[in-house]
């Protein structure tokens, strides 16, 4: 995918596997992480706060919190949001994530072959490797403070691995520092960038849909009141649950799921498909399916509300797409879009800039490897 590798078959099984363990040893689903975004959310509202009402782009506030919780995962430790070392790595990733999309790529990503030199893969690649540098630079200062009894995070545990099977005479293991490099980036990728994203979609409907805002703050008010919203009250808040669904399911962030490759012949809806074909599964016919959905270009959260209004699941629920691929941080992204989400409603109103309606505010997605809201700004109007 635009060029830059991404593991495959064995490799990519044991990453996967060490990820997946290491990652929920580290808090992923788990209490640790809980606590360690709700300290988030207050560091995400003192800056919301700092515009006192003015109108302001939420992107770089948004991505650097959400960043955060990733980096504590793999690196141990949460960055200041003026750190230049954070913000650069986090700007670089968006920016591969918008040239991804580009046209060219797009184009590169069906017929590699013909269309290797384009600008916007030499971008890509510039980005990439500056980034890979900053991790290198980030692995040989956990290094010189590697304890194997005391792992603070992804790298450690990968490092202590790595080191354990040298010392045992392996060396042609899936544990290298290219395997390292390339899992800690894709981490902090898929990490940072989708709920992000996902979260500012929820905050712009917020301001496009204010009858929508004002159930979800009075059910907040009515359930919660003033005290800091935790995981297990998500049961009790049915319509912020089913607001963060239908967010998911509209805006559709991963359009097309990463590219998968066939392991047998087969023949799907009487089209026949050869073993070792690229495929990229729709995901947004599933979650835009009319037969699925009552209303499936509209923002209807009563999609996932019963006649009580109760909570309800749906099977076309799929943004997290399905099968053996899933989404590795699919706990994680939800606990995190909850928290993040009815905290900052708690706190505050979102409404458009002066001067834009409602109506004017654009639910156009800019294309990239996520589909984001196009370029805008918000006022966070304290409430609390
Ligand atoms: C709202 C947030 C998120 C959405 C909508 C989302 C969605 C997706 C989708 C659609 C895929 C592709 C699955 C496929 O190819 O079939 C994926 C893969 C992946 N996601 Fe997420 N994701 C989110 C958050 C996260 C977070 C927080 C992490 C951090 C751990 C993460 C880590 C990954 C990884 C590592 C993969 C690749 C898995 C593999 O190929 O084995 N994602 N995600």
């Amino acid at each position: 995918l635009n060029g830059v590798a991404w593991s495959n078959g064995d490799s990519w099984k044991e990453m996967r596997r060490f990820a997946l363990t290491n990652l929920r040893d580290f808090g992923m689903g788990k209490r640790a992480c809980e606590d360690k975004i709700i300290e988030e959310c207050q560091y995400l509202i003192e800056v919301f706060k700092k515009f006192q009402g003015e109108a302001f782009d939420t992107t770089q506030p948004v991505n650097c919190a959400v960043s955060n919780i990733i980096c504590s995962i793999v690196y141990g430790s949460r960055f200041e949001y003026n750190d230049p070392e954070f913000k650069s790595l986090v700007d670089r990733t968006a920016r591969i994530i918008r040239l991804s999309g580009s046209p060219s790529i797009q184009i590169f990503d069906m017929f590699p072959s013909l269309f290797k030199w384009t600008a916007d893969r030499n971008e890509i690649h510039k980005i990439f490797s500056a980034n890979k540098k900053q991790n290198q630079t980030i692995f040989s200062r956990l290094k010189e403070t590697l304890n194997p009894q005391m792992c603070r995070g992804f790298v450690d545990a990968f490092l202590v691995r790595k080191q354990n099977l040298e010392e045992s005479g392996i060396t042609n293991s899936h544990f290298h520092n290219e395997n390292l490099v390339m899992t800690v980036m894709h981490l902090f990728a898929a990490g940072t960038e989708t709920t992000s994203t996902t979260l500012r979609w929820g905050l712009l409907l917020m301001a496009k849909y204010p009858k929508i805002q004002d159930e979800v703050q009075e059910e907040l008010r009515r359930v919660i009141g003033d005290r800091q919203v935790q995981v297990a009250d998500r049961k009790n808040l049915p319509f912020t649950d089913a607001v963060i669904h239908e967010t998911q399911r509209l805006s559709s962030i991963v359009p097309t799921a990463l590219p998968h490759k066939t392991t047998q012949d087969i023949t799907f809806q009487g089209h026949f498909i050869e073993k070792g074909t690229t495929i990229f599964p729709f995901l947004t016919s599933v979650l835009h399916d009319p037969n699925e959905w009552e209303r499936p270009h509209s923002f209807y959260p009563a999609h996932f509300l019963d006649k009580e209004k109760k909570f309800v699941k749906r099977d076309a629920f799929i943004p997290f797409s399905a099968g053996r691929r899933i989404c590795l941080g699919e706990s994680l992204a939800r606990m995190e879009l909850f928290l993040f989400f009815a905290t900052l409603l708690q706190h505050f109103c979102f409404t458009p800039a002066p001067g834009v309606s409602e109506d004017e505010l654009d639910l156009t997605p800019s294309v990239g490897l996520t589909l984001s809201p196009s370029p805008h700004k918000l006022c966070a109007v304290s409430c609390m």
